[in-house]
């Protein structure tokens, strides 16, 4: 539906987003993965043509936006990073003034406004000034000001970043209902639990690059091995009394990875049945707990940049 080719954007000899890549499918929620700075959000604003982009283009259903006038990108909605919202006016008034700028009006406008604050389980809090809302109803209230003119693509940069567990869970439950309805979502974060648990598809970009795109279980297909053994010692690993080295662990059945990260020590194996190998060979030495899984998106992120996200 949405559609980037191309995207590229300078500041001063600084290229944040270099010749981007990327598609929105209706019915999909597409993450956008990457560490602080990545340029996901100059993506997000060349996207809604918020951002003139150097070079590339944004297309809709197969035609060309022009910019910021164009009437197309009524069909878009933005969730912003940084909130946008009137504090001093009620959920309703915020709804309100949003909606008229959406050119809607009278009863329909008074029925979206039903909806959204339904959506956003802001009902009965509609008309209490927004100064007095938590950070997480703030954004709850900030994305339902983007639905209000039911766009067929939403775009959300970071919709969680300080918000509490129960607001977290409503904005989850709101990105599945919109899916379900069929649109198109583009949901941007550094969290990867997050894109884990909500994308259809992700794409991880570093430095301005796409450096893999696909779902979890394609992304994860790329790594040389399909399974963790993660161990917690009480001591830092290369002065756990007795802890074999890397040579050693890396020569035990199934071994083919081993990191090291103060008293933490992670082995990447080539399946799950070696888990049980490798953990009799660690037990002792002051081995606190372990767990075992597949690999996450964060082992993905390591293997392409050679960076963990949080670095
Ligand atoms: N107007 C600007 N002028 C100069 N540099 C900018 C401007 N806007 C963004 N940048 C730089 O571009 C890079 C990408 O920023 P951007 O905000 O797109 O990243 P991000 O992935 O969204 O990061 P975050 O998760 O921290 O929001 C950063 O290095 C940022 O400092």
């Amino acid at each position: 539906m949405l559609e980037a080719q191309g995207l590229s954007k300078r500041y001063g000899d600084k290229t944040v987003v270099n010749d981007l890549n990327l598609r929105l499918r209706s019915g999909q929620t597409l993450g956008l993965l990457g560490p602080n700075g990545a340029g996901k959000s100059t993506t997000v604003a060349m996207l809604c043509g918020l951002l003139k982009p150097d070079q590339g283009q944004v297309l809709l259903d197969g035609r060309a936006l022009q910019g910021d006038a164009d009437p197309a990108k009524r069909r878009i909605g933005l969730v912003p990073q940084e909130l946008a919202l009137y504090e001093l006016l009620s959920a309703r008034a915020n709804l309100q003034a949003f909606g008229a700028l959406y050119g809607l009006a009278g009863a329909t406008l008074a029925e979206r406004i039903r909806a959204v604050l339904e959506i956003s389980g802001l009902a009965e809090r509609a008309d209490e000034r927004v100064a007095n809302f938590s950070g997480g109803m703030k954004r709850r209230l900030n994305i339902a000001c983007a639905l209000l003119h039911e766009p067929d693509v939403l775009i959300f940069d970071e919709p969680t970043v300080g918000v509490d567990p129960q607001s977290r869970n409503a904005i989850f439950d709101t990105l599945e209902l919109l899916r379900g309805q069929g649109r198109a979502l583009l949901y941007t974060t550094h969290y990867m639990e997050e894109a884990e648990r909500l994308c259809d598809r992700i794409q991880i970009v570093d430095h301005g690059r796409s450096v893999a795109e696909g779902s979890l279980d394609e992304l994860l297909a790329k790594l040389p091995v399909a399974a963790e053994l993660q161990l917690q010692f009480a001591e830092a690993t290369p002065a756990a009394p007795g802890l074999p080295d890397d040579a050693t662990l890396l020569a035990l059945p199934g071994v083919r990875a081993v990191h090291r990260q103060g008293s933490n020590l992670k082995l990447g194996l080539q399946s799950l049945d070696d888990a049980a190998g490798a953990l009799d060979a660690l037990r002792g030495h002051g081995l606190q707990q372990f767990s075992s899984g597949r690999p996450s998106l964060e082992a993905v992120f390591l293997a392409l940049t050679g960076r963990t996200l949080r670095d």
